[in-house]
């Protein structure tokens, strides 16, 4: 691997609309153990030479076989990225689906659409819990757009 490569995860959240969220998608992990049973938003890591964003669509392909139009990234504390338990770092944006239904294809038991006012409504993994809580502050309260 080239010494300029990192690692790095990559995730989204999927939303019904870019231009006015209401409802955004979790995904319940299937492993590791300790993650197991969590909710978190889709995506996966980097390969090597894979730029974040490519990274991004051929995750969301493989997981749940959709399609997404990327939108903003989201951005956290860690130069644009949200700690995560690992020494990883995660990043994230915005995305809007363009085909495809989503399915719990790999890694995900089960897919979830929280409705406007419900995006805390699942056991996130605690990173997950520290953005999409920041996401709610952002659009400006608990409701984003009904
Ligand atoms: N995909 C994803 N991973 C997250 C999130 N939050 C979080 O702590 N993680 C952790 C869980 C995993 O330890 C790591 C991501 O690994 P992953 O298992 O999803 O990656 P991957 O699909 O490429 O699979 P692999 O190469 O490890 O087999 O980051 C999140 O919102 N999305």
């Amino acid at each position: 691997m080239s010494p300029k490569h990192q690692t790095c995860v990559v995730a989204a959240a999927i939303v019904d609309r870019l231009d006015r969220p209401a409802r955004l998608l979790a995904a319940r992990r299937t492993a590791p153990p300790a993650l197991a049973g969590q909710w978190e938003l889709p995506g996966g890591k980097t390969e090597p030479g894979e730029a974040p964003a490519d990274a991004l669509l051929r995750e969301l392909r493989e997981e749940l076989g959709v399609r997404v139009r990327l939108g903003a990234q989201i951005t956290g504390p860690l130069d644009g990225h949200w700690p995560l338990a690992s020494a990883l770092t995660l990043r994230l944006w915005w995305a809007e689906i363009v085909d495809g239904e989503p399915m719990p294809l790999q890694d995900h038991d089960q897919i979830r659409w929280l409705e406007a006012g419900r995006w805390l409504d699942v056991a996130w993994i605690p990173a997950d819990r520290t953005a999409v809580s920041e996401m709610v502050r952002r659009a400006g309260g608990p409701c984003v757009h009904r």
